[in-house]
């Protein structure tokens, strides 16, 4: 059983903490909660016109603001946004109250799943590549160094991705318990 009370997902854009997440709360038994789809409801505005209306800070302001009520709560995975780890408040709500997966990804495959994304405002310029690389070397320590668990996602299908995790997750949960 999760150690924690909660299962949360860090990772770059396009890792699939949305895709793989909704999947693994269903195997697992745990609500699924996405930062940025709960966001937008919240809000009424999709996450590009939030950036638009208030600025990245004003929409990271929001972030937070949803981090710490999210993990108040229990048996929930949830699936942060790309850069929720940035804040240390955040990162602290996470590992405080959350077991931490980091779910790997190269730039490569991030290029092409997100390729014709529209929906990410970060990636709106010019050179996808360049941006995404910038992001990782600044954002790869920090998903790391808040990782109770590392996951490479990379090549694998959804379907596949979730049933791996699961079983390393069983398999480390297990061990925990009988530490
Ligand atoms: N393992 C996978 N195999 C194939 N396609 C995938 C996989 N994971 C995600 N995708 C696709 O990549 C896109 C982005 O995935 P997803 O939204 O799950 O990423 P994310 O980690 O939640 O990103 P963000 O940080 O922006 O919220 C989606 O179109 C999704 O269908
Ligand atoms: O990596 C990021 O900073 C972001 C990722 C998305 O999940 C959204 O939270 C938003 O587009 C910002
Ligand atoms: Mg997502």
């Amino acid at each position: 059983m999760n150690p924690a009370p909660n299962l949360v997902l860090v990772g770059p854009m396009g890792a699939g903490k949305t895709s793989i997440g909704r999947q693994l709360a269903k195997r697992l038994g745990l609500a699924f909660v996405d930062c940025d789809q709960l966001l937008e409801e919240r809000t009424g505005a999709a996450v590009p016109v939030i950036f638009e209306c208030e600025g990245e800070a004003g929409f990271r302001q929001r972030e937070s603001a949803l981090i710490a009520e999210l993990m108040q709560g229990r048996d929930q995975l949830v699936a942060t946004g790309g850069g929720a780890v940035l804040d240390e408040a955040n990162r602290r709500a996470l590992a405080a109250r959350g077991f931490v997966v980091h779910l790997q990804v190269s730039v490569a495959q991030q290029l092409e799943r997100l390729a014709r994304d529209r929906s990410r405002p970060l990636l709106a310029g010019p050179d996808k590549q360049a941006r995404l690389e910038g992001l990782a070397a600044v954002r790869g320590p920090i998903y790391a160094a808040l990782a109770d668990l590392e996951f490479d996602a990379d090549g694998l299908t959804v379907a596949t991705a979730t049933e791996r995790l699961h079983a390393r997750l069983q398999e480390r949960w297990q061990r925990t318990e009988a530490a």
